[in-house]
């Protein structure tokens, strides 16, 4: 570690036998980095690869093995990371279905302990299962979201799954009494839990509906958050009353467990009135107004992944879109087939990617 920390993000970053990608390395940017290139290039493998340096896993597959290169055993990527006001290092190599992560020399096996220095954020055609999706893609954004801003949210939210996981197998035994000796345990970290999301959601998705309202003005738009238990009832009475009906199904019903947000357009479900591109404008709002809230909020400097931005955006809403990522405080990686469509008006560093080799040029 040393103290050089600069302008934050990621100021190294090399890799090697990632997918399609010849072993390389780059110094990004700051603020804007844009990598351009034809279909198959390898811009995404590059994505893939910073993200899987922030949260030691693939953000395309969920299944982490693919991203090792064809005939190889690992792949291995490695960054330099200002944080905090100091410099780390660290490393994430996968291979033989083990994944190690090494920070500043030492071994980590939690993953929030790495994670916490990158907060990222990614805008592709998967984003948009944030609105399309159950809840559960839901509350790992509300969790990403609160964590990487309220430190204590992490112990919090661990003691009350803790706590919930010991009541769910005493329901399973049919063990009323070591059932609700779990739910003081699980009501206190309920209750922090459901605060810190809220603080988290009302400073973000209003914030969020403000942009997507100046792109989509004639939609009306609102939003709606459930806590996972009845509003305005105490969680330990809901617990307690449910008891007898949850030792039948096995597992508790009511809880943070069952959070959910929606996205309330002109009445209905976002998905159901939303075009593509609107749905994809939307997203980006969501997105652009959490990493606004980490850029305040927190001394490091979020990273915001864009795959592939001009794809369903008209000129206007490209433009706007790229205005906004490169005010937003974040360190952002940006991809297109053709640069040009790509309106950009400040600082940036350029790169061609081709047939996986990753090269600067000057835009
Ligand atoms: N594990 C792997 N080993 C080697 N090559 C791979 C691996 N996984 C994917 N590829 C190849 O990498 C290429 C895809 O690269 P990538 O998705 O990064 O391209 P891209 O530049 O984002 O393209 P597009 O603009 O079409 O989305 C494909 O040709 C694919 O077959």
């Amino acid at each position: 570690m040393d103290t050089s920390a600069g302008a934050g993000g990621l100021i190294h970053f090399r890799w090697q036998s990632v997918r399609h990608l010849e072993a390389g390395s780059i110094d990004p940017h700051h603020q804007l980095n844009v990598f351009q290139g034809a279909n198959a290039a390898g811009k995404t493998s590059l994505l893939e690869a910073v993200h899987f340096l922030a949260r030691s896993r693939s953000f395309i597959t969920h299944r982490t093995a693919r991203l090792i290169r064809s005939g190889e055993s690992e792949a291995l990527v490695s960054g330099r990371i200002s944080a905090h006001g100091s410099v780390h290092r660290l490393g994430v190599q996968h291979g033989q279905g083990e994944t190690r992560v090494r920070l500043d020399g030492r071994d980590v096996t939690v993953l929030s302990e790495s994670a916490w220095l990158l907060p990222l954020q990614v805008l592709n055609t998967e984003a948009q299962r944030l609105l399309t999706d159950g809840p559960a893609v839901r509350r790992g954004f509300l969790n990403w979201g609160v964590f990487h801003v309220e430190p204590l949210y992490r112990d919090e939210w661990r003691r009350y799954q803790r706590a919930l996981r010991q009541r769910n197998a005493a329901l399973r035994s049919g063990d009323h009494r070591l059932a609700s000796a779990w739910e003081p345990d699980m009501v206190e970290a309920a209750e922090s839990v459901d605060a810190r999301r809220r603080r988290f959601l009302d400073a973000v998705i209003p914030a969020a509906l403000s942009v997507a309202h100046e792109w989509l003005p004639d939609v009306t738009l609102d939003w709606r958050y459930r806590s996972g238990w009845r509003a305005g009832e105490a969680l330990g009475t809901i617990l307690a009353d449910a008891r007898g009906q949850e030792i039948t199904q096995g597992f508790s019903l009511h809880g943070p467990h069952r959070a959910d947000f929606r996205v309330i357009t002109n009445g209905v479900e976002a998905t159901t009135f939303l075009s593509r591109g609107q749905q994809k404008l939307l997203v980006a709002a969501i997105k652009l107004a959490l990493i606004g809230y980490w850029s305040a909020a927190s001394t490091q400097r979020p990273v915001m992944l864009v795959d592939d931005l001009p794809a369903e955006l008209d000129r206007g809403h490209r433009a706007d879109l790229v205005h906004r990522l490169e005010a937003s405080g974040a360190q952002v990686f940006l991809t297109a087939i053709e640069g040009d469509l790509l309106p950009v008006a400040g600082d940036a560093r350029w790169f061609h990617v081709e047939h996986g080799g990753i090269s600067t040029t000057d835009g």
